[in-house]
């Protein structure tokens, strides 16, 4: 598994904004979609694409475009539908589809709810999106998923992720063709598998649930 931090102080200064506690829901929503669209324009670094002939008003010549089968971009539901319109901003003719997971606030084993995406991804690149990587068992199983239908190249995309629960996708997913790449490896979980500093419930500030 690779693990690439992006180190960009638009990067760092959103998420400070974002991180802050006084950041209201709709403020929240904007920035995670702001930095998502920074965090892809790295995490699609090696889309795959073909050569192109065109004409320009002047000559011809020869260019790029993205190739077939059209990417596939995942957000975990809830807080990663908050990432979906950064990401398919840049990726506008990929396929979209839907994982619904939920993290047991006790035991903090991840369930999943809600599957909606092609049963074959064989050859397929996909792009799985989650605001939070915290002890790592919702993307361990969310990844696991994408790989038994046969997907060859998963990239996740968090805004922040927990020492722990890189350590955890390196040890369950390794050598399996993932990247996650991340605006920020915080500094530890706390006892309530919380980020710390963290920004608290990522779901819960960007719907505006919290208490
Ligand atoms: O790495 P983990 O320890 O598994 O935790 C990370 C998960 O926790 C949050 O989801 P949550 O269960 O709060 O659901 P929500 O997005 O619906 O709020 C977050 O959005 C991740 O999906
Ligand atoms: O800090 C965390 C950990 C898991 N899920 C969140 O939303 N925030
Ligand atoms: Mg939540």
């Amino acid at each position: 598994m690779r693990i690439h931090v992006v180190d960009h102080p638009l990067v760092a200064h959103k998420l400070t904004t974002l991180r802050d506690e006084r950041t209201d829901s709709p403020t929240f929503r904007r920035l995670a979609d702001e930095l998502v669209t920074l965090l892809a324009y790295e995490a699609t670094r090696d889309v795959r694409t073909e050569s192109v002939d065109i004409t320009t008003p002047v000559t011809r010549t020869t260019g790029v475009r993205l190739s077939h089968p059209r990417p596939l971009v995942v957000p975990i539901l809830r807080a990663g539908l908050g990432m979906l319109d950064g990401m398919v901003r840049l990726l506008p003719t990929a396929e979209v589809g839907f994982l619904g997971m939920i993290r047991d606030e006790r035991t903090l084993q991840a369930s999943t709810y809600a599957t909606r995406m092609p049963d074959d991804l064989s050859g397929r690149q996909v792009y799985v999106l989650d605001p939070m990587l915290a002890t790592g068992g919702t993307l361990v199983a969310a990844i696991r998923e994408l790989i038994r239908r046969g997907a060859d190249d998963v990239t996740a995309l968090c805004l922040l992720a927990a020492p722990e629960g890189v350590e955890l996708m390196e040890r369950e997913l390794e050598g399996t063709p993932v990247t996650v790449v991340t605006a920020s490896v915080d500094e530890r979980l706390n006892e309530d598998g919380y980020i710390v500093p963290g920004l608290g419930d990522a779901g819960d500030r960007m719907y505006g649930t919290a208490g």
